[in-house]
């Protein structure tokens, strides 16, 4: 039987500490890292927190999902699509070092990219 990319992404600890390094990436890229720096530690142990949700949940997990939805989240913040392709770049180089395969990585882009239109310039 085929399995679910949340096994292929070997389930929540795994997709947990994969999110952490997104955030730090997002943390160093100049392009979108004044989005992030204004959260404080707790805050961030949030977002990261209902990040690992999204992600269990949208990959095939248990998981619910607390947070938000995406349109109400980023409503506002006005996104570039040059800022969607930064974040999506941060998280393909954080599961290149996590040790994903390029199957793994491209679905996760091609699930990202289907919710461009509720996340830029909204
Ligand atoms: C398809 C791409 C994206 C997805 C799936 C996504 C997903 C999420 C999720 C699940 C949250 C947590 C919401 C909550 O805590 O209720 C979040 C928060 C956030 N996202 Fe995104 N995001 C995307 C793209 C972006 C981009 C490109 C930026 C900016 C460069 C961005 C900036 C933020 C910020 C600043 C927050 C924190 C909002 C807050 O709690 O005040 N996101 N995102």
């Amino acid at each position: 039987m085929t399995q679910s990319l949340y096994e292929r992404l070997g389930g929540e600890d795994r997709i947990q500490r994969l999110v952490t390094d997104i955030v730090d990436n997002h943390l160093r890229n100049p392009l979108i890292r004044t989005r992030f720096e204004k959260y404080n530690d707790a805050e961030r142990a949030v977002i990261e927190r209902h990040v690992t949700e999204f992600f269990c949940m949208g990959s095939g997990g248990p998981q619910a999902y607390t947070g938000k939805d995406m349109l109400t989240t980023h409503k506002g913040m006005n996104i570039s699509e040059q800022e969607l392709i930064a974040a999506i770049d941060d998280i393909v180089a954080a599961m290149a070092k996590h040790g994903y395969g390029d199957t793994e990585r491209n679905e996760v882009v091609a699930i990202l990219y289907s919710l461009k239109g509720d996340v830029v310039r909204v």
